[in-house]
């Protein structure tokens, strides 16, 4: 079976669908999507003495019969259930009124109005719209949705929480403003369990947000049935065999050189942090290449060797570019020198800005035999491809594809659920991480901690995969321990990255 990590776009999904319907009967599958939410329910309120009502919120389309199923199940196993229908029930599809009439023949009951004052359910049902939202939720609907997300019971949406695109995890059109209506709703749920493939749209952009925690169901299909997919999420095995022991026989030679490009007046900081990374990441030596006066030594890390750019040999060691590097005309020139090194270059923060307003520079990055690793965030790769930044989170896997063949690198595309793209269009979302990287300085950890992999002879990919991983994993491990997310500062995901690498690479070594 494919694995609960890979990620189908809604049009395979209707391929899958529309492949076992050959084999099984539709309402087949939405009786086994039914059971997997009337299961996931009963998880859900293992602690519940069982008194209070489930609210099964049922639309118009096939995900309401799912809901419709999950209702019967629920109602005929004892627990006290209140339909709510969004829309004329008898207009719903052949599958969903076949669910409706065993839900008729179920102890359930039709709630009509549901009051403001309701707000003792146990539990709410999402089965409004899943995958065949096609518009913006407005009007009677949206002001539903804003009851629901006022609730404090769990909330599981079936599917896909209703109002999220579950490709890209935007509200559908979030920027439309519909007159007399207000903005576009969608449901925030607690829990989700989605159906026959896990969905990207559910893990990126507002989708962590709005889908929860999320379990996959694959109603039983076989493997067969599922075509190949470019998208998975991020997880350790992806890079675990990159996982290095360290030899006793060994020098600080055998770990790679990192040279961060940056620095400018009043923004030294921003470097300092991206080299602090690299050398708690395992680099052998990290140098600051300060592009304005040399930084004279690091006080709080006297084992960084600060040069003037101007007198370092770029050919020397991995490139960090970016941090705080400006984009004057000397930021220019040192930038120019970088993307010549025949050497692993990371491009961040301003060196990205540079680039994208130069195509001499694009070519020079596009000429590069050694290999690049991009790490924008939304606004830099807006400015990369020369679209607006919301426009990039409207579909942050396509944006990431687009500038990692564009520029022919691999290309981290920060934000919630950060995208990882390879010029070769495959795409893996990150899992980890939380708001505490919300905060100043973060991306030049990422940038130092990617130099310091790629210094350490990582593969480019593998990098990426495991920087974004590590980065997010120390502010999860931060917050689990009591400190953030409000208030954590870049600094102190420092140590934390270290500590998670070191138990990663103990886990993969320590003898089985
Ligand atoms: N087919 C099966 O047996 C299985 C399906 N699964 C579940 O089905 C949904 C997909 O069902 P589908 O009917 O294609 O779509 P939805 O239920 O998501 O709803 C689409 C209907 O909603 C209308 N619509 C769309 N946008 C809006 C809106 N903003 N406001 C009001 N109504 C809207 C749309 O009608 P239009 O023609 O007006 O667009 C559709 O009627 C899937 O997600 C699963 O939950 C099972 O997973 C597997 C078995
Ligand atoms: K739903």
């Amino acid at each position: 079976m494919p694995s609960n990590l890979t990620l189908y776009t809604v049009a395979e999904i209707r391929q899958i669908e529309h492949a076992a319907f050959a084999t099984c009967p539709s309402y087949t599958l939405m009786q086994r999507a039914g059971t997997a939410a009337a299961d996931y329910a009963r998880q859900l309120l293992a602690d519940h003495d069982g008194g209070a009502t489930i609210l099964v919120l049922v639309g118009p389309g096939n995900n309401g019969g799912d809901a419709l199923e999950a209702a019967s199940q629920l109602a005929n196993s004892g627990w006290d259930v209140a339909i709510h229908f969004s829309c004329d029930p008898a207009r719903l599809p052949a599958d969903a009124q076949q669910a409706l009439l065993r839900a008729q023949d179920s102890p359930a009951h039709v709630i009509h109005d549901i009051l403001p004052t309701h707000n003792d359910w146990a539990l709410v049902l999402d089965g409004l719209f899943g995958i065949g939202l096609t518009r913006p939720i407005t009007g009677d609907i949206a002001r539903l949705i804003e009851y629901i997300n006022n609730l404090h019971c769990p909330v599981l949406a079936l599917d896909v929480p209703s109002g999220l695109d579950a490709d890209t995890g935007m509200i559908v059109d979030a920027n439309a403003f519909i007159p007399g209506d207000g903005r576009a709703a969608a449901i925030r749920a607690t829990h989700t369990i989605t159906f026959i493939g896990n969905k990207a749209g559910l893990h990126t952009c507002d989708g962590r947000d709005y889908a929860g925690q999320v379990q996959v169901s694959d109603l039983g299909l076989e493997a067969a049935l599922y075509p190949p997919s470019s998208s998975q999420l991020n997880h350790v095995e992806l890079f675990a065999n990159t996982l290095q022991h360290r030899r006793q026989n060994s020098h600080k030679g055998s770990y790679g050189d990192v040279s961060v490009l940056g620095g400018a007046h009043g923004m030294v900081g921003a470097a300092v942090l991206a080299a602090r990374t690299a050398a708690k990441s395992g680099a052998g030596r990290v140098f600051i290449a300060g592009i304005d006066e040399a930084l004279n030594y690091d006080n709080a890390q006297p084992e960084l060797m600060c040069r003037r750019a101007a007198d370092f040999d770029f050919n020397s060691a991995t490139i960090v570019a970016g941090p705080g590097l400006g984009t004057s005309r000397d930021a220019h020139d040192f930038l120019l020198q970088a993307l010549a090194a025949n050497v692993p270059l990371v491009l961040d923060a301003d060196a990205l800005n540079l680039i994208a307003v130069e195509s001499g520079l694009q070519q020079k990055l596009l000429s590069r035999k050694a290999l690049s690793l991009l790490t924008p965030h939304p606004l830099e790769a807006a400015r990369l491809l020369g679209i607006s930044n919301s426009l990039i989170q409207a579909d942050r896997l396509a944006a990431a594809r687009t500038i990692a063949k564009k520029f022919n690198a691999v290309t981290i595309l920060k934000g919630s659920g950060s995208v990882i793209a390879a010029p070769d269009g495959a795409v893996v979302i990150n899992t980890t991480g939380n708001p505490a990287l919300a905060t100043a300085g973060a991306g030049d950890v990422l940038s130092g901690l990617c130099g310091a992999l790629l210094a350490q002879k990582w593969p480019v990919w593998e990098a990426a995969l495991a920087a974004v991983w590590l980065h997010g994993k120390a502010a999860d491990n931060l917050v689990a321990s009591g400190i953030g997310p409000i208030g954590v500062t870049a600094s102190e995901l420092i140590p934390e990255i270290r500590a998670v690498l070191n138990q990663l690479v103990s886990r993969q070594h320590s003898p089985r």
